[in-house]
């Protein structure tokens, strides 16, 4: 199992930002984590890269339960993560090849030698990410869609068990944010590749290979389960507190006010 969380609760500053979160992921699932702001879907990301410790409850993450034999450094290289927190941290002047093979050492910056392995491993990412031609630019001169990108790599260096995305398509425009989904249909589709995360408040990114979807309302999973099951303008309605309608016409889910 990658993730298996049982009645899991965080107190934070005396109030409680998560609440009897149960949640298991089986290898080979993808998920995504729909939640409005202050949900607390972002708590619940530092939880399982065990930033944050539960208050109440079991997480085992990759089959390592918290507090027993999991040592936050050692999970997190297993564990590849894409969010704003990150891009922020990253060094502009590094270059997309460089930011990637950081992924190695799960590092920001490139402090170590890199072996033989992992350079072609890089490389190898850079080619199956599109990312080959701006390889030994700095990343602060790519576009939004060409940095995301490069983050993905990055994630993928240790051939994590579990990708978490969290949000990875803001400040996209319409093309590079379909280009971007279609990667991560790719990376979702490979043999042996990671379970994926994707955290996202726009229904219509829901790809077809998120089969199950957890609903995240106030810190408390509101419902969860098959994503076709989940995303109906009934139960939606009921999450949102107003009347929408969803749209399955297509492959992906659209979401429209009634
Ligand atoms: N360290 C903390 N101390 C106190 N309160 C916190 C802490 N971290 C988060 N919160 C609160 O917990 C709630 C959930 O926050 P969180 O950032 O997880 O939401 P989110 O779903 O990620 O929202 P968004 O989509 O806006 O990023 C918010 O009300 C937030 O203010």
């Amino acid at each position: 199992m990658v993730l298996d969380l049982q009645k899991v609760s965080l107190k934070k500053e005396g109030n409680w930002i998560l609440k009897d979160i149960d949640w298991q992921i089986e290898k080979g699932e993808h998920w995504a984590l729909l939640g409005l702001n202050g949900a607390g879907k972002t708590a619940l990301l530092h939880m399982l890269c065990a930033y944050y410790f539960p208050t109440e409850g079991k997480v085992k993450v990759i089959n390592k339960q918290f507090g027993k034999d999991i040592l936050g450094e050692q999970l997190r290289q297993q564990i590849g993560i894409v969010s704003s927190t990150l891009k922020q941290r990253i060094y502009g002047t590094d270059s997309a090849y460089q930011v990637i093979l950081s992924g190695a050492f799960a590092s920001i910056g490139l402090y170590e030698t890199p072996t033989d392995v992992m350079r072609e491993r890089a490389q190898q990412l850079l080619k199956d990410l599109n990312c080959f031609s701006y390889a030994n630019r700095p990343y602060r001169t790519l576009s939004q869609g060409e940095q995301q990108r490069v983050l993905i790599g990055r994630a993928l260096m240790n051939d994590p068990k579990l990708l978490i995305l969290d949000e990875p398509t803001t400040g996209l425009d319409f093309i590079a944010r379909e280009q971007l989904l279609e990667s991560i249909e790719n990376i979702s589709q490979e043999e042996n590749g990671p379970s994926i995360i994707y955290v996202t408040h726009h229904i219509e990114e829901i790809l077809p290979t998120f089969t199950k979807t957890l609903l995240l309302k106030e810190g408390q999973v509101f419902k969860q389960g098959l994503t076709n099951e989940m995303i109906t303008s009934e139960n939606l309605s009921d999450f949102f507190e107003l009347a929408v309608e969803v749209d399955w016409s297509e492959k992906r889910p659209r979401l429209k006010k009634k």
